[in-house]
């Protein structure tokens, strides 16, 4: 890694690109007070929107998944309508575009919509004409972004292969790709291997949480079973890597006192397993959210996260947010925070932002499109010098 410092300035003006980012857990606090007083829903635990912000990261620091997701139950409760869901949208794309990220992929479970009379249709449309409406807002303001959907099916419903259907209707007008979220644990991927097998009969793209709250046979389930194209988060493949022939919890538990510990680590002590070194060797992208991993206990810390690891062994690593809102994040802040705590540069910040593109559900004269005429250019124009190895 080069030494390459970056300024705060950097961060946020550097070109980012984001593929996991829920819609519904990124929603600006005075929109879910505004929406919940449109719609009638009393359920809110505050109602002035610093104490909101400030009760949706503390609420989701639980360090259980399946109590962070209850967090939920009150931006869902606002997305039940057209209006709230082009607001939700709309904003979210200025939101991201306002932060310097040029791309994104946006998810959402239609499914988890419903309960105020829209259709799956009706529910996908809106979000839809927000999104544009958010790209149009961002280029007006003039930070442009192309943001696409990605639709989820719940994990511990049964809804996956009509949610699977749904995105191949609208693969034209905005859906990019699909994915499967919720409580891991009891979840596994296979349960949804129709949907799957649909998606591939279909030559579509996938994306499976996998390997967040529980480790590697949810990984190789994703990826030997299912077929999917990306891993959401990925982060415990580590569990599948050893360190002077201990397992990297081991590791990491040994050297919780040392903040240094994982960049100055000699390389040539890590040996990967076979789940690790074909998830390496077929360059699965992994999209990595260091600040959820540490609400959810997945990960220790931002220095000890397995990321920085990741990244240096060469993985197709990417950087996200997850859940704007219950992490009281964005891209700018994941990537200063890595910074701050595990030694990362303005190099590193561009090398997870072209894998990422590289890895996008778009198709791939567009990707290349945005890493040439977008990306790299940026990071020229903050005074970014290419290494002479990528
Ligand atoms: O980190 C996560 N792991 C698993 N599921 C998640 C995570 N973040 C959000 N969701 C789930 O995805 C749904 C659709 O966006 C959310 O409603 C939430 O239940
Ligand atoms: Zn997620």
């Amino acid at each position: 890694m080069s030494a390459e410092p970056m300024s705060d300035q950097q961060v946020r003006q550097g070109p980012k690109v984001l593929l996991h980012d829920h819609l519904d857990g990124g929603l600006r606090p005075q929109t879910i007070i505004d929406l919940a007083a449109d719609v009638g829903y009393d359920g809110l635990p505050e109602t002035d929107a610093e104490r909101l912000r400030t009760w949706f990261r503390d609420s989701a620091d639980s360090g259980s998944l399946p109590r962070y997701l209850e967090t939920f139950n009150h931006t869902l409760a606002v997305m039940q309508t057209r209006d709230g869901l082009f607001r939700v949208a709309s904003e979210c794309a200025q939101d991201l575009a306002a932060d310097g990220v040029v791309y994104a992929e946006s998810r959402y479970a239609p499914e988890q919509h419903l309960s105020r009379g829209l259709t799956l249709e009706g529910v996908v449309e809106a979000v839809n004409a927000g999104l544009r409406d958010g790209e149009a807002k961002a280029a007006a303001a003039g930070h442009p972004i192309r943001v696409t959907a990605l639709l989820t099916a719940m994990r511990h419903a049964a809804k996956s292969t009509e949610i699977a259907e749904l995105a191949i209707r609208y693969r034209d007008q905005g859906v990019s790709g699909f994915d499967i979220a919720g409580a891991e644990a009891g979840y596994p991927p296979t349960r949804h291997l129709d949907a799957f097998e649909y998606l591939r009969r279909e030559n579509f793209h996938f994306t499976i949480h996998a390997g967040e709250a529980f480790g590697l046979p949810s990984i190789w389930e994703a990826i030997q079973w299912c077929g999917a194209d990306r891993l959401g988060h990925g982060v415990r493949i580590v569990d599948d890597i050893t360190i002077d022939g201990s397992p990297f919890a081991d590791w990491v538990e040994g050297n919780k006192g040392d903040a240094d510990a994982l960049t100055a680590l000699d390389l040539d002590r890590v040996r990967l397993g076979r789940l690790a070194a074909y998830v390496r060797d077929k360059r699965i992208p992994l999209e990595m959210c260091p600040s959820s991993n540490l609400q959810t206990s997945a990960a220790p810390s931002i220095a000890l996260h397995p990321i920085t690891l990741l990244r240096r062994l060469r993985f197709r690593v990417t950087l996200n947010t997850d859940n704007r809102l219950m992490s009281d994040t964005s891209m700018s802040k994941e990537a200063a925070l890595l910074r701050d705590e595990a030694g990362w540069t303005l190099d590193d910040l561009r090398w997870v932002t072209i894998n990422a593109m590289k890895s996008a559900f778009i198709p791939f004269d567009e990707r290349l499109e945005i890493i040439d005429g977008i990306i790299k250019p940026g990071y020229a124009d903050l005074g970014h010098v290419a290494p002479a190895v990528p």
